[in-house]
C-alpha cells in the first residue's frame, strides 16, 4: 500500500476521510505523529497511509525529525511505497514557486543525523546509485497527467541541515554541485526508505527562490515566511489532487 509523508503546509490530508489512527512504538522511538490510514470519497476501495513529518500540528524541526522512526512505523503498518512531499527552494532559476518537481539525483549536506538502520555488528550496504524508484516515479507522472497537472521530471535534490535558510553563497556552491532544488528532510528519509526496502519518491513543491536566486531582472528579495506561506498556499491544492488520484490508481485492496 502507498503511504505518504507530508511536510511543510501538508499536516493533514483534507478532503480524506480519517479511516484508522494508530501510534505506532517503535525500536527508535515515537513517529512525528500518528500514522493515518486515508481514504478518499470518489476512490472508496482504496486506501493509503500519511503521516505528517513535522508533526500534527507542525513542530518538528527538520533536524529533529525522527526519520527511522516514521520509516519504521510505516513499514510496520504494511506500507510498500513513500512519497515524501516536501517544500522546496529552487536553485536552478528557471523553476517557479508553485512549481511541482520529481528530482531524480540527490546530494546529502546534512550531518550529525541518525541516517541507518545498520549496527555495528549489521552494516548493510544499499545501493543508492538512483535514490528514487523510477516505477514509482512513472505512477506520479501518470497520475499527474490523468489529472492534468504538470509536473517536471528529473532534478537534484540537496539537503541542507537547516533550519536557517543558506546564504547565497551556498547556493551557489549548491548550483556549482549539480543541484537544482533545496530542502532539509529528503536524507536521511531516502536512504532509510532503501534500506527498509520500500519504494521511495520525493514530490516536490517549489514554494520559493533560494537564496540569492532570482528571475533575470527581478529585484534581489530576501526570503519571507509569508511569501512561502503563500506559495504553499497556492501550490497544495494540486498535490492534494494528485495524491487523491494515485490513492484511486492504486492496486485494489
Ligand atoms: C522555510 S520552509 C522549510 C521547511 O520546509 C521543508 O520541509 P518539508 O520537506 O518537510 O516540506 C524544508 O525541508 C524545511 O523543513
Ligand atoms: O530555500 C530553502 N532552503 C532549504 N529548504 C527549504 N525549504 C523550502 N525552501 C527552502
Amino acid at each position: 500500500m502507498l503511504a505518504f509523508i507530508g511536510g511543510t503546509g501538508l499536516t493533514r490530508l483534507e478532503g480524506f476521510e480519517i479511516l484508522n489512527e494508530k501510534l505506532v512504538d517503535t525500536p527508535y522511538g515515537q513517529p512525528s505523529a500518528a500514522v493515518l490510514e486515508v481514504g478518499h470519497s470518489e476512490h472508496p476501495q482504496r486506501s493509503a497511509f500519511f503521516l505528517a513529518r513535522h508533526g500534527h500540528p507542525h513542530g518538528i524541526a527538520p533536524h529533529a525529525v525522527n526519520y527511522r522512526a516514521n520509516i519504521w512505523a510505516l513499514k510496520e503498518m504494511g506500507a510498500t511505497a513513500v512519497i515524501g512531499v516536501n517544500a522546496v527552494g529552487s536553485v536552478d532559476p528557471s523553476l517557479h514557486p508553485t512549481d511541482l518537481v520529481l528530482p531524480d539525483q540527490l546530494i546529502d549536506y546534512t550531518w550529525g543525523r541518525a541516517s541507518t538502520f545498520s549496527t555495528d555488528s549489521a552494516v548493510e550496504h544499499i545501493d543508492f546509485s538512483w535514490p528514487y524508484t523510477a516505477s514509482l516515479i512513472e505512477q506520479i507522472v501518470s497520475a499527474a497527467k490523468s489529472s492534468g497537472i504538470q509536473v517536471r521530471q528529473g532534478g537534484v535534490y540537496a539537503a541542507t541541515q537547516g533550519p536557517r535558510l543558506e546564504t547565497a553563497a551556498e547556493i551557489r556552491r549548491l548550483a556549482n554541485d549539480g543541484c537544482t532544488l533545496v530542502g532539509m528532510t529528503g536524507m536521511p528519509e531516502a536512504a532509510l526508505a532503501r534500506e527498509a526496502g520500500l519504494e521511495y519518491a520525493s514530490l516536490c513543491l517549489v514554494v520559493n527562490p533560494a537564496a540569492g536566486v532570482k528571475a533575470e531582472g527581478a529585484p534581489d528579495r530576501e526570503i519571507t515566511m509569508a511569501d512561502i506561506e503563500q506559495a504553499v498556499l497556492d501550490g497544495m491544492s494540486n498535490v492534494r489532487q494528485l495524491i487523491a488520484t494515485l490513492v484511486g490508481e492504486q492496486q485494489q485492496r
